[in-house]
């Protein structure tokens, strides 16, 4: 089958009325929200509960601003108007380390809870993020962008996790393992990481504001751990609202902590990985941020868990039902605009399917709505911010550049800098940028493939292993290809993975450990005990 025509070719979709006019207001609603207060800025988005819009750190119990320097502030923009937001603390190492004491202090009384008493106030927890899924879903779509939809569809993600982990904490079974030696009986015991005065340190990316701090937070509560969070400075206001309802469910001042920061994000992350008093970090971002964590953190051994940059292939064999298989592409590619580290990066088509395949996709991606995610009309948000339409743009124009040919999209929107067009890219070559590194992008990037084997060798040719998907409805192939892709998890057949069930992670320089599932072990240290002189 040919491909698209060139009347696909550049399909630009302008943004909506709505966003021309944000824009178009931008300097007089920058000065006006610097001014604003939490009622104001509440008021200008519009949300229930007001109250839920904190702009200040949370600190043992306290909403507080930064000990010095305390007029300096992180300021948030919703990325689809460029509007200022609000702004938060820009904290540091003293508040930093007021923060790991408190956690500590709170460890004392929190870590001796029952597990019954945890589950309990998780569950008041979940009901309380369900009674605010209206607001919290608009929260993470101001601040991050995302559609309406996928920001209810984020929070209902988030308070999975606590649903879930409430669950978990009262199954946190130890074991009787059989002696060897007729006067000895073992028996294993599970206890939050740290014994006296410990807690555990939490840092988190934008592209999810809530899901991936619950996806912690929910483990280390559960387990009975105390902690620290430091969300990004791009979406604070999440982090700050799931700390008040956490506060409304009854979790004891001093067990969530929330420092805010920008500039001095190498001091606190310094602090919350060198710190004796902390014992587990757990953090969600970039590989090279992940390195430079994990290395911090040996100064100390602690228990570390990463979850970082993937580059999923996404593959279609000549037996798939390219139907699905291309339902399953639009869904794991451009799901956040293609913002998710489980997003398919590389898409493999084999030779016989793939002239099909490629038209079929391009006609769907062509039929996208791109503009503010407030609109109802929109499909697609725009990227979190300029340098992130400036690393798709420097992709798209390399593999261009190497002969691939545009199908749909392929340029950025010039105002307010933050949209870029989904886009499906044909004939990419294997050493294009796009198939070398995540792009994180609104960017289908499709490759020729002839063979099993050539496509496996493809898919596996990379530093990183976090998800990767295939379509084929051969049994044999789906059993051959499942195991041999070195990811942490594989959709066959689906392009969506992610559920607060499942064991969440990669490997290779994807990351350490996994979260949902049994993730709560991450947070909790066996104990042996052995019975003597029986
Ligand atoms: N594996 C996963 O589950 C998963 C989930 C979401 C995102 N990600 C990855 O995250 C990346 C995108 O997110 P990002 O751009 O925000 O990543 P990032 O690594 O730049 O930032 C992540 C967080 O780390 C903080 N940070 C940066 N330098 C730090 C330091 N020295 N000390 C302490 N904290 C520091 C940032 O402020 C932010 O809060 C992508 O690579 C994506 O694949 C992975
Ligand atoms: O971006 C990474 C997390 C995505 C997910 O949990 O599905």
């Amino acid at each position: 089958m040919p491909l698209p025509p060139p009347s696909l070719l550049l399909n630009v979709i302008a943004l909506g009325p709505k966003a021309a006019a944000a824009t178009r207001r931008k300097a007089t609603s920058l000065t006006l929200c610097r001014m604003a207060s939490t009622a104001n800025f509440a008021k200008v988005w519009g949300l229930k509960d007001q109250s839920l819009i904190k702009t200040q750190g949370y600190i043992d119990g306290k909403w507080v601003d930064a000990k010095e320097g305390g007029t300096i502030l992180v300021t948030s923009e919703y990325p689809a108007t460029d509007e200022a937001l609000g702004s938060v603390p820009e904290m540091g190492l003293a508040e930093t380390k007021s923060a790991i004491a408190a956690a500590a202090k709170a460890f004392e009384t929190w870590g001796k809870t029952t597990a019954k008493s945890r589950h309990d106030i998780l569950m008041k927890f979940y009901g309380l993020m369900q009674e605010h899924h209206e607001d919290l879903g608009k929260i993470i779509t101001l601040e991050n962008g995302k559609t309406l939809t996928e920001g209810k569809g984020e929070n209902a993600y988030s308070s999975s996790f606590i649903e879930w982990y409430a669950e978990e904490a009262v199954r946190t079974y130890g074991e009787h393992i059989p002696s060897p030696f007729t006067n000895i009986r073992n028996v294993v015991i599970k206890q939050p990481v740290g014994v006296v005065r410990k807690c555990s340190s939490i840092m988190t990316p934008w592209n999810f504001p809530s899901a991936m701090i619950t996806r912690k937070l929910g483990a280390a509560l559960a387990a009975g751990c105390t902690t620290v969070i430091k969300p990004p400075p791009e979406t604070p206001f999440s982090a700050l609202a799931l700390a008040e309802l956490s506060r409304r469910a009854g979790v004891p001042d001093g067990v969530i902590n929330i420092v805010t920061t920008q500039k001095n994000v190498l001091e606190v992350g310094r602090e919350m990985c060198e710190s004796k008093t902390v014992k587990k970090v757990s953090f969600t971002g970039s590989t090279a941020v992940a390195k430079t964590l994990y290395e911090m953190s040996a100064s100390t051994l602690k228990k570390v868990s990463i979850e970082a940059g993937g580059n999923a292939p996404f593959i279609v064999f000549d037996d798939a039902d390219i139907d699905a298989a291309v339902e399953g592409a639009i869904a794991c590619k451009f799901r956040g605009s293609g913002q998710t580290c489980v997003c398919a990066n590389r898409i493999y088509v084999q030779s016989s399917v793939y002239a099909d395949f490629a038209s079929r996709l391009a006609e769907k991606v062509s039929a996208f709505k791109v503009g503010n995610g407030l609109d109802e009309k929109t499909t697609h948000g725009p990227l979190i911010h300029e340098k992130a339409v400036s690393k798709v743009k420097r992709h798209v124009d390399d593999a261009v550049s190497r002969g691939a040919q545009v199908l749909v999209g392929g340029q950025s929107l010039p105002s307010p800098g933050t949209f870029y067009v989904p886009t499906v890219l044909a004939d990419v070559p294997a050493e294009a940028l796009l198939n070398t590194e995540e792009t994180f992008g609104p960017v289908a990037a499709l490759t020729k493939f002839e063979t099993e084997e050539e496509v496996i060798a493809l898919a596996n040719n990379t530093d990183v292993g976090l998800a990767g998907y295939f379509y084929s409805r051969d049994v044999g192939r789906v059993w051959r290809v499942a195991e041999a892709l070195e990811v942490g998890m594989v959709g066959t057949n689906t392009g969506l993975i992610s559920h607060a069930t499942i064991p969440f992670g990669g490997v290779k320089e994807s990351g350490l450990g996994r979260e949902g599932g049994h993730g709560i072990e991450e947070y909790m240290n066996q104990k042996l005990i052995a019975f003597g002189g029986i």
